[in-house]
């Protein structure tokens, strides 16, 4: 299992990588692939500001691109004053991909870091009944 401090610096390392000409606010992931391997993320955006990729997916995504079926923990970080909250989008998205226990840290770039669950930051998530 990755290390908390290394999440951390991945998803720091990101903020630099992060597309973002509208809002000029930088978000930084970082997702434990079932695999072990980590994958980061930053935020993309995009003129129509509804295509914008927020980094929690763009780390999710390149996981599963790379293969992966599944993750083990996600650290997300910007530069908040306290912890960074996901919007909905990347909750439901995370919810996917994790299990309902899975360790979830929000952070930001000044110490703040606090640990919660898939069911914490999305109680009662819509699964496919299929
Ligand atoms: O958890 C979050 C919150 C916001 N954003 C991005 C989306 C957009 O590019 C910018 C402002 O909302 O921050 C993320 O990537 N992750
Ligand atoms: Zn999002």
């Amino acid at each position: 299992m990755a290390d908390k401090q290394e999440l951390l610096k991945v998803a720091t390392d990101m903020l630099d990588k992060a597309y973002t000409p509208y809002s000029h606010f930088h978000v930084g992931a970082a997702a434990v692939g079932a695999s072990g391997k980590i994958y980061g993320g930053c935020n993309i955006e995009n003129a129509s500001y509804g295509a914008t990729n927020c980094a929690e997916r763009t780390a999710i995504f390149s996981g599963i691109a790379a293969g992966e079926k599944h993750f083990t923990a996600l650290l997300v970080t910007g530069n908040t004053d306290g912890p960074i909250a996901p919007c909905g989008i990347c909750r439901q998205v995370i919810s996917e991909f994790f299990d309902a226990d899975a360790p979830i840290y929000l952070t930001n770039q000044k110490g703040a870091f606090t640990e919660t669950t898939v069911e914490g930051i999305l109680p009662g998530a819509f699964v496919d009944l299929n």
